[in-house]
C-alpha cells in the first residue's frame, strides 16, 4: 500500500486490513512516498516523519511491514519503481497494489501506466467522498468499510488546536505532538512556505510546546 501518510490514519489502516483479509494476503508493505511528484505543489512533510509515524502506526499488527523504497530512492516516487524495487525483494511474491477510489481515478496520469498491470494485481478501494469506479483497465474493486478521515483533514486539526485521537493511531498522535508536526498545516496549505519557524507564529505552549488540547489524554 502507497502513500504519502502525512500522517497515517485509520483509513489507511482499515484498506489496508481489509484487503488482506478478503485477498489473503500474507503481508501488507506499507510504502510511504518519497517524493510525490503530483503533490508537488504542496507541502510534504520530511520522509522519515512520516516513514516513523507509518513504523508506529503498524507496529501492532504481525502481517503490516514498512518498506524505505520509494523514501531511499532519489527523485519524483513512480509505483512503476516501487513494484519493481520490491519485486526485487520479493521474487516469489505475487504483489497486488492497494490504492483508495480518489489516487485510481488518476491512474492513467502516472508513469508507464499501461505496464503497471504486469507488475501486480491493483485493489481499489471505497473511499467516502470519492466514487469508485474502474478507470485502471485491470482494477479490481472492493468496498470497505467506510472511514472518513483524511490526512489533509488530520493536519488541519492539529494546526487548529482539534484533537486527531481516534482518526490516527494513538502512538501517532503522540509523535505529532512530540515533533510538533502540522502545527502550520493550514498555513502549508494555503501556500506559505515550509521556511518559517513555528515559533514565529504560534507562541510555545505547555510545557514542551505542541497542541495541548490535541495531544491530552482522554478522559472518561
Ligand atoms: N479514508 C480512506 N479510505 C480509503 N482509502 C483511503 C483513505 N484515505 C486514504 N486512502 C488511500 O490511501 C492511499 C494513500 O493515501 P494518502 O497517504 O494520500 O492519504 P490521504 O488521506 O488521501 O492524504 P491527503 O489528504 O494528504 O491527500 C491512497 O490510495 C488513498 O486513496
Ligand atoms: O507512479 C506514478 O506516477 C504515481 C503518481 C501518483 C501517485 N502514485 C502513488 O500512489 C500512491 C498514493 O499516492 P498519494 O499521493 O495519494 O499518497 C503512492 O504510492 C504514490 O507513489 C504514483
Amino acid at each position: 500500500m502507497g502513500g504519502t501518510f502525512d500522517p497515517i490514519h485509520h483509513g489507511h489502516l482499515v484498506a489496508a486490513s481489509e484487503v488482506a483479509s478478503v485477498f489473503d494476503l500474507d503481508e501488507v508493505v506499507f510504502v510511504p512516498t518519497g517524493q510525490p511528484w503530483q503533490k508537488a505543489d504542496k507541502h510534504v512533510t520530511e520522509a522519515e516523519h512520516r516513514y516513523l509515524m507509518t513504523v508506529i502506526a503498524t507496529a501492532s499488527n504481525p502481517t503490516f511491514t514498512v518498506s524505505r523504497v520509494d523514501i531511499d530512492r532519489p527523485g519524483p516516487t513512480f509505483t512503476i519503481d516501487t513494484l519493481r524495487d520490491l519485486a526485487v525483494e520479493r521474487p516469489d511474491a505475487q504483489l497486488f497494489f492497494i490504492t483508495g477510489a480518489d489516487a485510481m481515478s488518476q491512474i492513467l496520469t502516472w508513469k508507464n501506466a499501461e505496464e503497471l498491470w504486469s507488475l501486480a494485481r491493483f485493489i481499489g478501494v471505497t473511499r467516502p467522498g470519492h466514487e469508485l469506479n474502474g478507470r485502471g483497465r485491470d482494477v479490481e474493486l472492493l468496498e470497505v468499510p467506510a472511514m472518513a478521515i483524511s490526512s489533509t483533514d488530520c493536519r488541519r486539526r492539529v494546526g487548529e488546536d482539534k484533537p486527531v485521537w481516534y482518526l490516527v493511531p494513538d502512538g501517532v498522535v503522540q509523535y505529532i505532538a512530540k515533533h510538533r508536526l502540522y502545527r502550520l498545516a493550514g498555513r502549508l496549505e494555503d501556500g506559505l512556505s515550509s521556511g518559517i519557524e513555528d515559533d514565529d507564529v504560534f507562541p510555545t505552549k505547555g510545557k514542551h510546546g505542541g497542541n495541548p488540547s490535541a495531544v491530552e489524554q482522554p478522559t472518561g
